[in-house]
């Protein structure tokens, strides 16, 4: 792992700090948090949010998960506030899209017009091409739902800055998260629990991939689609965001609804674990992904390019910055005595 490029992904490695409550991670911590870049992204993307209508009565909310914050801890390379709105605004599109559609039925999810919601809210990232009777229909659709506001200049403003290529993996990967989306709204619809393995898959579909695949163009250089595509660099890259989600399940278990989904619930449901070893396997797993996240990268950084070097190291410092913030946001940790 030494191979990594230096200065981003040397310091990463060696800090292990431990951070409550999960300091049984094997996992990085932030390499660099700068609160008042986040406190910037954090204002522009509040500004964005009224604008677009997403979260509407709920800015408040908004303002205290930081994710403008998360961004600036999750992406080191970049000291640009306007490349760090723009992955914030995809970040937060993707997020509204979980809330709004997928998990919270008080804000008007329903698991019965999932696959409905998702394909036309697809449209937003990868064009439908129709002929134009029918097209403005769907515009007119689309005017009225905030979601695909967010989504429709997050990608905007996301094309002034990555590639065709870069464009493209991130069209790829959203439509494997509205996949993954699909799944879950079937466990609601059907009350099911899914056995270990078939959540796992699930969480490989909805993993941090999706923020993630931008590592390259918030820190402005291009992995080349031979490196990138390469199956072993998806390997690598796949098992990175799958561990840094289950993170994001011992977080964020706590404050999720009874019919939410998460690992320690699956494990505790399927296993008959109790909460307490639900979680310590939770954390096992997390471990053992990470430890062959390293394997491969070690393998991957001597015979790579210097670009494919600087990926890694660079989904290393993300995974850090994520640990950080989900120990750190107001989405998961409530202010003392509230
Ligand atoms: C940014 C984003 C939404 C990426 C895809 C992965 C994903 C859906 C999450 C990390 C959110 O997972 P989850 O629904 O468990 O998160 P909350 O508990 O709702 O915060």
């Amino acid at each position: 792992m030494t191979d990594l490029a230096p200065g981003l992904g040397m310091s990463a490695l060696r800090a292990f700090a431990p951070s409550p409550p999960d300091d049984q991670l094997f996992c990085p911590d932030a390499i660099r948090d700068d609160p008042g870049l986040g406190d910037l992204v954090d204002e522009q993307l509040i500004d964005w949010a009224r604008h677009v209508g997403i979260y509407e009565g709920r800015l408040d909310k908004l303002r205290s998960y930081g994710f403008g914050r998360y961004m600036m801890l999750a992406h080191p390379a970049c000291n640009d506030p306007d490349r760090l709105l723009m992955a914030t605004k995809c970040l937060v599109a993707e997020w509204a899209t979980d809330d709004y559609y997928v998990d919270e039925i008080e804000l008007g999810a329903d698991p019965r017009v999932v696959g409905s919601r998702l394909a036309r809210l697809l449209h937003t990232i990868d064009p439908a091409q129709l002929v134009p009777r029918y097209a403005a229909d769907m515009a007119d659709y689309h005017r009225l739902q905030p979601i695909s506001e967010a989504f429709r200049t997050a990608v905007e403003h996301l094309s002034r800055y990555a590639t065709t290529a870069q464009l493209g993996r991130f069209q790829h990967q959203m439509a494997v998260l509205f996949l993954a989306w699909t799944q879950e709204a079937d466990w609601h619809v059907n009350r099911r629990t899914p056995p270990v393995w078939e959540y796992l898959v699930q969480r490989h579909l909805n993993s941090y991939l999706p923020p993630m695949i931008l590592v390259d163009v918030l820190a402005g250089y291009e992995l080349p689609a031979h490196e990138f595509y390469h199956p072993e660099v998806r390997r690598a890259f796949t098992t990175a965001g799958n561990a840094a989600v289950l993170v994001n399940d011992l977080h964020s278990g706590p404050s999720e609804s009874d019919n939410d989904h998460n690992l320690p619930r699956v494990l505790a449901r399927e296993e008959g674990l109790t909460h307490e070893q639900a979680v310590a396997r939770t954390v096992e797993i997390h471990n053992e992904l990470m430890h062959t996240y390293v394997e491969l990268a070690t393998r991957l950084s001597a015979v790579g390019s210097p670009n494919l070097r600087r990926f890694l190291a660079d989904t290393w410092a993300w995974v850090g910055g994520s640990r950080r913030w989900h120990a750190t946001t107001g989405r998961y940790n409530k202010p003392n005595g509230s």
